[in-house]
């Protein structure tokens, strides 16, 4: 099979800084051992997140200067809206700065004290939002997404059974909708199958509740029904996603991953009503329904970011990098979640340091000794990330304790992923000379951010 390389070429490089062990040593005790608290001139491979890390376009960057800044009806907008339209299939649109801005004007519009919003696995922003207008996030994903060993095509799938159950139990009534997350973020950047995704959608429809999906990585989720699921082989990416929409009402969307911006997002869906509402919503949180808290040059590099992101050799290299590197790793006996996922790997901290326990915080210390090692930023997905009870203020204990090495879109090459791997494994062979952290400083909520950690 003939090698393929990136369906790009590059025109700007950002030069990176190279420290010595010594100086990321200071760089590591001046941050508390927390790979957010790094400058990133003190990082070398930052794979801390895909979130508004990726690389824009010569045509994007070019959309900014015609960015129409007008107050209200902005061109930009309407392009914004157009693009939507065309690529989810979806009524209306509402423009919000970033995800998060659209689950809070969802969860506002739609939870109501006492409510359960069931979805397959949480996401940190995203239960918050739920959980501040009353709602009680119900994983309702399937069992194996919480197993990083089991190899399952879909391991993002939501479990039909324990979505049955809950509405026999609460009631329709006491579900105003399902958050399907199109890939599955904690459970290591994991697909839903289009028959997944078609059959909670009939299920949902029959008990009258809205399927809403967290589209915020829903191209890669594409690319793998493409590769995986009977019949989609030739099946080109753009269709396979118009498919997938068609099972929902609605979504919240992070134009920072997919969407290949650097700021965006926005909140779609086909009812007439909620989007009226929606309309009311965005001017108090996100400003007028035709900017969402963008500038007009950021909604026309969001509307040609959306076009490129279905390009089929675009998306088939980003996943192929992604497993590049996992494959890597995986050959080494590397302990990860398995399969690769679509954004990242996700090193199982807990069996990589079998010999600490969860209060030493593993993910946390593997973090920390990747970047001293090799000036590589990961992120935390473990038990810090995971915060406490909000009832009972104990530790949540999630069954994965992960280190995400996170790959922004259209950023690094082959080669970084290179130095990402022999990092890794080479921190494998030393593991038990890694020591576990101790909290110094937890902050009340979303701990992960600033919490401050020193060896223990
Ligand atoms: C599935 C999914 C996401 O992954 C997501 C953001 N992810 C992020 C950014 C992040 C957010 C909170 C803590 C740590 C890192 C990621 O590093 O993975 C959001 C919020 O979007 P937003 O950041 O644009 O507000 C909604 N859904």
């Amino acid at each position: 099979k003939r090698r393929t390389a990136e369906p790009y070429k590059i025109k700007a490089v950002e030069p990176l800084n190279i420290l010595t062990r010594e100086e990321r040593q200071k760089a590591l005790e001046k941050s508390g051992y927390n790979t957010f608290l790094l400058d990133s001139e003190d990082v070398y491979i930052d794979l801390l997140t895909d979130s508004g890390t990726n690389a824009m376009s010569d045509q994007q960057w070019g959309a900014l200067m015609v960015g129409d800044e007008a107050y209200a009806g902005s061109k930009s907008w309407y392009k914004l809206e157009k693009a939507v339209r065309e690529v989810y299939g979806y009524k209306y649109v509402l423009p919000t700065h970033q995800g998060r801005g659209a689950e809070n004007l969802l969860s506002q519009l739609k939870v109501k004290e006492g409510d359960y919003v069931p979805g397959n696995m949480y996401f940190t922003t995203t239960r918050a939002h739920q959980e501040l207008n009353g709602g009680t996030f119900v994983d309702v994903v399937i069992d194996e997404a919480h197993d990083p060993d089991v190899e399952v095509d879909f391991k993002g799938n939501v479990d039909l059974n324990k979505l049955k159950t809950l509405i026999a139990e609460v009631g329709a009534e006491s579900i105003p909708y399902v958050c399907v997350a199109v890939t599955v973020n904690m459970a290591g950047g994991q697909p839903v199958s289009m028959d997944n995704l078609r059959e909670t959608y009939d299920l949902c429809q029959k008990h009258g509740i809205d399927v809403m999906y967290d589209a915020t990585r829903c191209v890669e989720n594409a690319y793998f029904i493409k590769e995986r699921e009977q019949g989609y082989q030739n099946m080109p990416i753009k269709d396979i996603l118009l498919e997938m929409f068609s099972y929902s009402d609605g979504c919240t969307m992070s134009g920072k991953k997919d969407a290949l911006v650097n700021i965006g997002g926005f909140l779609a869906m086909n009812d007439e009503e909620l989007y009226t509402r929606s309309r009311e919503l965005v001017v108090v949180y996100e400003g007028m329904p035709s900017y969402g808290g963008m500038a007009g040059r950021d909604m026309e590099a969001m509307a040609k970011g959306i076009y490129e992101s279905i390009d089929d050799h675009y998306i088939e290299h980003r996943i192929q990098q992604v497993r590049y590197l996992g494959e890597q790793l995986m050959d080494a006996g590397i302990p990860m979640v398995r399969p690769v996922g679509g954004h990242a790997v996700y090193l199982d901290a807990k069996a990589f340091l079998d010999h600490l326990d969860r209060e030493q915080y593993p993910a946390q210390a593997l973090a920390a000794a990747l970047y001293l090692d090799s000036g590589v930023r990961a992120m935390e997905r473990g038990i810090v990330s995971a915060g406490r009870n909000k009832e009972t203020g104990e530790n949540n204990i999630p069954k994965l304790e992960m280190v995400r090495l996170t790959i922004p879109r259209r950023v690094y090459t082959n080669n970084h992923m290179d130095v990402v791997a022999d990092s890794v494994i080479e921190l494998y062979r030393k593991r038990h000379q890694i020591k576990g952290l101790k909290m110094d400083y937890e902050p009340p909520t979303l701990r992960f951010f600033n919490a401050r950690f020193s060896p223990k």
